[in-house]
């Protein structure tokens, strides 16, 4: 359904440039959901504009993102509109932000609609009452406005938003990330069942690998705009920084689950001036004395699982 191929996105800044993602490749497959995990800063929200080029034209982009076969990056402007919405569609960070605050959710769900010519009047009206009513909230809330709801309810009206035109892939940047546990734990829910009775592949972001495993099949961990890892849900971590990075987040909905006593140490690096070698290396518990010279890729680690680390290597 979707398949990055060595992408690259670097930004154009005054007097340089950022490389916010380097050398990305990552597929996910029809009816498949994918996680993909990485501290602030680490290129993943880079990466979901990109899928549907909604980058500043500061960005460079290098490789290929092929959706559904088809080229994204040379897609004329009319083939990009048809696809946004109707082939994938994207539920941002922060539902507050994405609403607009003087128009009614039902008219703002319809929108897509419209837009795609899917279904205009009397019809369009019965989809968005149809769609309130699969994420879980009651018809007559189509009326309502942004503010008359909670940040749970206004993150369902985003998922509804995203599952108007019957998209194929779903992209979900930190969908949860503004919510309380308990709402956290209903909107993962939502997505999970949402996805899997619609046979809808999902690439989900969210700095949290605890999120993530509740509804992905897979999990994809980025460092400083590079892949570490990437590997079925249900199995355990090698490299060390997804280890880390799973410590440091309780479980959702498990409040028997318990912080690591040592989170990670340190802050990523600055992308314009990278460690050598593994860029993870100054912070690393496991760190060998090639780290710092020899950048590694990502090598099998497991059944289906491959992580970018020496000690991997020195284990297979
Ligand atoms: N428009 C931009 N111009 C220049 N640099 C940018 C721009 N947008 C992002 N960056 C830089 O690119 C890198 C990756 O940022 P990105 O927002 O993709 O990370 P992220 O993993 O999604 O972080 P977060 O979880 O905080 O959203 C960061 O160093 C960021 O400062």
């Amino acid at each position: 359904m979707l398949e990055l191929d060595s992408l690259s996105i670097t930004y154009r800044i005054t007097g340089g440039e950022v490389p916010a993602v380097r050398g990305v490749s990552l597929s996910v497959a029809a009816g498949e959901a994918v996680g993909l995990a990485g501290e602030s800063g680490s290129g993943k929200s880079t990466i979901a504009l990109s899928l549907l080029r909604l980058l500043p034209r500061t960005a460079r982009l290098d490789g290929r993102i092929l959706l559904d076969g088809d080229d994204v990056l040379a897609m004329k402007w009319g083939r990009l509109r048809a696809v946004r919405w109707s082939t994938a569609s994207i539920v941002f960070q922060g539902a507050q932000h994405g609403l607009n605050p003087v128009r009614r959710v039902g008219e703002q769900i319809a929108e897509p609609l419209l837009v795609h010519k899917l279904a205009s009047g009397a019809a369009a009206e019965r989809r968005v009452r149809e769609l309130l009513e699969q994420v879980g909230l009651p018809a007559w809330r189509a009326r309502s406005y942004p503010h008359e709801l909670s940040g749970g309810q206004r993150q369902r009206v985003m998922i509804a938003m995203a599952l108007a035109c019957s998209p194929r892939l779903i992209i979900a940047d930190e969908p949860t990330t503004a919510l309380d546990l308990m709402v956290q734990a209903q909107v993962l829910t939502l997505i999970r069942e949402l996805i899997a009775s619609h046979g809808i592949s999902l690439l989900m972001i969210s700095h949290d690998l605890s999120v993530l495993a509740e509804v992905c099949d897979r999990l994809a961990v980025m460092y400083a705009g590079r892949l570490v890892e990437t590997g079925p849900s249900d199995s355990p971590f090698e490299h060390p920084y997804s280890r880390a990075l799973s410590a440091a987040f309780p479980t959702v909905g498990d409040p028997a689950s318990r912080l690591a006593p040592r989170g990670l140490a340190g802050d990523p690096p600055d992308p314009q001036s990278l460690p050598g070698g593994c860029a993870f290396h100054p912070r690393c518990p496991a760190v060998q004395e090639t780290c710092s010279t020899t950048p590694i890729d990502l090598r099998p680690a497991g059944p289906d699982r491959q992580a970018a680390c020496v000690l991997v290597e020195e284990k297979c």
